[in-house]
């Protein structure tokens, strides 16, 4: 398929290195409980990794963090050498902003705007501004996401159509860091591979490091390493 014109000048990304990262929740005033325990991971700039495990194993916690949503109650994480877990919530928001596609479990859509506007919803919290050339791009990533007219409204839209806005505004500011949330699941099969190859194609064009939370077999194969996280603890690798 077609590179997106203005994808060809992008940063590649940093490798990312946790270590010791621990979270941990209270609930109504009790003691702390230990959603994810991670001793040491490490994720080669450009890799395309799985994160899966059971439901509420710790994986959306651990994307997250990733992400720079939140902070780990203990621990280090670094992209190359910022310290992510050091940076206030601002500072991870920009940060957060310049280098990551991010592809939330339920899209985190808003019915009432266009796909055109959903897709370009980053800009409103950025600098970049809504420039002509990003409503073009966002026009481009639409068509490439095989969506149907751009003008038409989230709320109509059905799940794969969702999941393909979500994605085409992952991509919007070219990241080097894509990471996406069970991007396949409650999709038919066909659906599930065709936006599966959509993801791994953008994130190959790019380099850019691709993390993905799933529990689809088809697409983890399709994937170079697999973590798996059971109970908090980040168990087993499969290269
Ligand atoms: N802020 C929080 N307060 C209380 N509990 C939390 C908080 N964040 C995460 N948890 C708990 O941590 C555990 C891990 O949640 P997480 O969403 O990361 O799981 P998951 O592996 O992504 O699950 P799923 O596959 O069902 O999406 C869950 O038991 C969840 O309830």
């Amino acid at each position: 398929m077609r590179p997106i014109a203005g994808s060809e000048c992008r940063k590649a990304a940093a490798p990312l290195v946790l270590r010791d990262v621990r979270v941990e929740v209270r609930q109504d005033g009790g003691a702390p409980l230990r959603v994810l325990d991670v001793p040491a991971l490490h994720i080669p700039s450009g890799a395309r990794i799985a994160l899966t495990g059971p439901s509420g194993a710790g994986k959306t916690t651990l994307l997250h963090l990733l992400a720079g949503i939140g902070r780990p109650s203990h621990g280090m994480i670094r992209w190359g050498n910022l310290d992510l877990a050091g940076l206030t919530e601002s500072a991870r928001d920009r940060w957060r902003r310049q280098e990551i596609g991010l592809v939330f479990q339920d899209f985190h859509l808003i019915p009432e705007l266009s796909i055109l506007d959903n897709i370009l919803l980053p800009l409103t919290f950025g600098a970049a501004g809504r420039t002509r050339e990003f409503a073009q791009r966002a026009i481009a990533l639409s068509e490439r996401m095989g969506l149907p007219n751009p003008h038409r409204r989230a709320a109509v839209l059905s799940r794969g159509e969702q999941q393909r806005v979500a994605m085409a505004r992952a991509l919007l500011q070219d990241p080097a860091i894509l990471l996406a949330d069970e991007p396949t699941a409650s999709l038919d099969a066909a659906t599930g591979e065709t936006l599966g190859t959509l993801l791994l194609d953008a994130a190959r064009e790019r380099g850019a490091t691709l993390v993905v939370v799933t529990h689809d077999p088809h697409l983890i194969s399709r994937l170079d390493t697999v973590h798996r996280i059971e109970s908090g603890h980040l168990l087993e690798t499969r290269p």
